[in-house]
């Protein structure tokens, strides 16, 4: 699914309205038709509705859900902000046909406004503004905003939570954002969405099939995706009845120090359970057993360093190289990783410590494969690129990194983000917060390096791994809750994840 900036997003209406051809007005009734479905499956019409109404569309909209909630025996109060006098075409239509329709108690402000009461058992409806807002609320704006964030009633925003911009909201001013528990954004998601910041302002969001034009959502050029199971499904290859352990490719998983073996078993038991034929650990000699008894199927190769990663591997024998899982940072690794990077000619997978130790040597930057794989937490990202005053700065820089230096950036969180070397970037949609554990992270770099070993590309890799991790953590996640899930709990679904996704191939 295509994600859209909010100057595309009146391209496409424009388009939809030349193009099906439906006047604006009727397309402004679609998505109150939407909207209205949506709130009525909400809460039901004892509960009720007050909604603040903007000068723009998105007022109009709010304009026009009065309306039809009024007519399906809601109790609705409505408020337009008509304080300019200067109100949009179609909102000014919606005004007309709101003041024919005597369900609805209907206000015009255009000075003083006296606020209605909002208790508990109110549904508030924000259309104030949506996506066409280009600077911070302010004035009475921002002051409706605070009554409402103040009062306890339940807010649904319209399209985005008024006050909120569609992508950069890094000096946008937060108190004058509405909090919403609920937002019906018509459509497609925006940008924002995707950021932790704004979490608290969207509340849950969902979206509505307004009817916008496909051939136009199609035409529409865009750098930001969010990723859909049918995108995955697509890339899956099956396995044939000859296939032996030779066609799934050898993996090499350089990770651990002494200390931190875990890391190392968890990438491999991922590696392993994501398909790879066979996988070697590349370990400090003191790990050899440890290694051996937790995961008998992987072959183990060692360092001759006791304790960390000192020696690098000619990688010709392995068909994917993973490195980094645990690794350490001690002078002798970050040595032999900016050898083991050089040596490397094809597309690797670099995490954690890896990413650690790239961050103060940046010449090794230059040396790393054309198409591999960094999977930096923010905090590894920030090492590499500086800090980062909002998660849109964080995602700007990480596709930066991406594009400079030719490779993949999987930027993790919530909604991981995967930046290409041409620019463009995917938020996945799975995952959730019982993956905040210590290893998930080692759990993702097995399962990347798996699938590179497998054949598939690392633009494949990087959109079936992350969104099967994820799955695997929602799979865990059914079984076990969020607050007792463990790493070794997402290794442990991959299988069930990987049968949920190939139900209809397999
Ligand atoms: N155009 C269309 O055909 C459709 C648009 N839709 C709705 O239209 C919305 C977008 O409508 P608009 O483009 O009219 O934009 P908005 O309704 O978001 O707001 C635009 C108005 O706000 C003013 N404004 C912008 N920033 C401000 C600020 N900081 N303080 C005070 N005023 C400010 C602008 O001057 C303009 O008058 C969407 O979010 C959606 O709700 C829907 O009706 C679907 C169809
Ligand atoms: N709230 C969340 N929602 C979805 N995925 C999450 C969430 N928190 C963590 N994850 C996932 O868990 C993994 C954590 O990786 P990382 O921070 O490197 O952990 P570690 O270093 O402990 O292995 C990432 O893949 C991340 O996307
Ligand atoms: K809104």
């Amino acid at each position: 699914m295509k994600i859209f900036p909010g100057i595309q997003i009146k391209q496409l209406d424009a388009y939809t309205i030349e193009q099906e051809p439906i006047a604006s007005i009727d397309l402004m009734e679609r998505a109150a038709t939407a909207l209205t479905g949506a709130i009525m499956k909400y809460r039901g019409n004892e509960t009720p509705v007050v909604v603040f109404a903007g000068p723009g569309n998105n007022g109009g909209d709010a304009l026009a859900v009065s309306r039809l909630l009024g007519e399906r025996g809601y109790r609705v109060k409505a408020y337009l902000f008509n304080t300019s006098e200067h109100l949009s075409e179609d909102c000014a239509t919606n005004r007309d046909r709101l003041l024919e329709n005597s369900n609805v108690e209907f206000t015009e402000v255009t000075s003083k406004f006296e606020p209605p009461v909002l208790d508990k058992d109110c549904l508030v409806i924000d259309g104030l503004f949506g996506s066409g807002i280009k600077k911070a609320l302010s004035g009475g704006f921002a002051a409706v905003v605070n009554y409402i964030n103040a009062s306890p009633s339940t807010v649904v925003s319209i399209d985005l939570p008024s006050g909120l911009m569609c992508e950069d909201n890094t000096y946008n001013i937060r108190n004058h954002i509405i909090r919403a528990d609920k937002t019906l954004s018509l459509q497609l998601p925006k940008l924002s969405f995707f950021f932790a910041e704004n979490a608290d302002y969207l509340g849950e969001w969902e979206l509505l099939d307004i009817g916008l034009s496909q051939k136009g959502i199609e035409e529409t050029f865009t750098t930001w995706y969010f990723t859909e199971e049918e995108d995955i499904r697509k890339l899956i290859k099956p396995r044939k009845r000859f296939d032996h352990k030779g066609n799934y490719g050898h993996a090499l998983l350089i990770a651990g120090s002494y200390g931190m073996a875990g890391a190392s078993v968890l990438a491999a038991k991922a590696c392993l359970r994501t398909g790879a034929g066979m996988v070697t650990v590349h370990a400090p000699l003191k790990n050899n057993d440890i290694l051996q008894t937790a995961i008998p199927e992987a072959i183990v190769r060692h360092d001759a360093h006791e304790f960390c990663f000192s020696m690098p591997v000619y990688p010709d024998n392995y068909t994917a190289v993973a490195i980094g899982p645990g690794l350490g940072q001690s002078e002798e690794t970050a040595t032999a990783l900016i050898e083991q990077i050089r040596l490397c000619q094809e597309p690797m997978v670099l995490d954690a410590d890896a990413l650690n130790i790239l961050a103060v040597h940046r010449n090794a930057m230059n040396s790393i494969p054309r198409g591999s794989i960094l999977t930096p937490h923010p905090k590894e990202l920030e090492r590499l690129v500086g800090k980062c005053e909002s998660s849109f700065l964080r995602l700007t820089k990480a596709r930066d990194l991406a594009t400079t230096y030719k490779i993949f950036v999987v930027l993790k969180g919530a909604y991981t983000v995967i930046a290409t070397p041409e620019g463009n970037c995917y938020f996945n949609p799975t995952g959730n917060p019982g993956m905040a554990t210590a290893g998930s992270g080692d759990v993702l770099t097995g399962v990347l390096v798996s699938l590179l070993a497998q054949g598939y590309t690392s633009e494949e890799s990087c959109k079936l791994g992350v969104y099967l991790h994820g799955m695997a953590g929602d799979m865990a996640k059914e079984k076990l809750g969020e607050r007792g899930l463990i790493a070794s709990d997402i290794a442990e679904n991959l299988p069930a994840a990987w049968i949920k996704l190939t139900q209809s191939i397999d």
